[in-house]
């Protein structure tokens, strides 16, 4: 592996409480410039399913292997959800950039800290709800959580926004409130007059 690729190729990150807009907005930006971007492949303990090719759709792995690489602390982020552990690894992030591409996370504030850890020279950005109280609106708006799961998820976004605030975080806040404005911002920021935060 080239130990420049992500130095060309610099990861972007994109957090902010759930609902402040991230997919919306990384949408957009896919559709506005193809073949700039790539989503790392994650791994999984799950079987495929028919059709799903190792690589492809996700790093299919045992339960022994993913304990190991969880030990040598190779994973940005993980979790188990039904009883199969989730993963996104530091590799699969480089493995992006190898290919040319920028690399967009889609993460947790624990993910961001683990990230700064690393030395994929990620770029940060967060992205940010006006206020709670109209964040509460656009997650009951977007119709997909329960009263529970929207409670949880202002709660979480609270400390998400302290998160951000200190010092060294973030390299960019970006306040979601007009959808075009912030959408004009967050590319601004990320193409970064061609130079996708890195020198030419
Ligand atoms: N600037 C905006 N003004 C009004 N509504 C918005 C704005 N940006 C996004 N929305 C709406 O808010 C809802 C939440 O947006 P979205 O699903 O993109 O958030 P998210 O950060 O990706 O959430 P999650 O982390 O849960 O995936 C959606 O219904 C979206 O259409």
């Amino acid at each position: 592996m080239t130990p420049s690729a992500t130095r060309i190729h610099r990861p972007i990150v994109i957090s902010g409480p759930s609902g402040s807009g991230k997919s919306t907005i990384l949408k957009r930006l896919f559709a506005d410039h193809p073949d700039t971007f790539g989503f790392s492949v994650s791994h999984t303990t799950r079987p495929p399913r028919p059709g799903e090719k190792d690589g492809r759709e996700y790093n299919f792995t045992t339960q022994e292997a993913f304990s190991r690489l969880v030990k040598e602390g190779g994973f940005i982020e993980h979790a188990q959800f039904g009883g199969n552990y989730y993963g996104t690894s530091v590799k699969a992030v480089k493995d992006v950039a190898e290919q040319g591409r920028i690399c967009v996370l889609d993460i947790e504030m624990e993910g961001v800290k683990q990230v700064k850890r690393t030395d994929l020279r990620a770029r940060l950005l967060f992205l940010s709800p006006p206020t709670l109280q109209l964040l509460e609106e656009r997650l009951r708006g977007r119709g997909t959580d329960d009263e529970d799961s929207v409670k949880k998820r202002l709660e979480q976004a609270e400390k998400e926004m302290a998160f951000a605030k200190e010092e060294g975080m973030q390299e960019k806040v970006v306040v979601n409130d007009d959808l075009d404005r912030a959408y004009q911002e967050v590319q601004e920021w990320v193409i970064d007059g061609g130079r996708f935060g890195g020198q030419l």
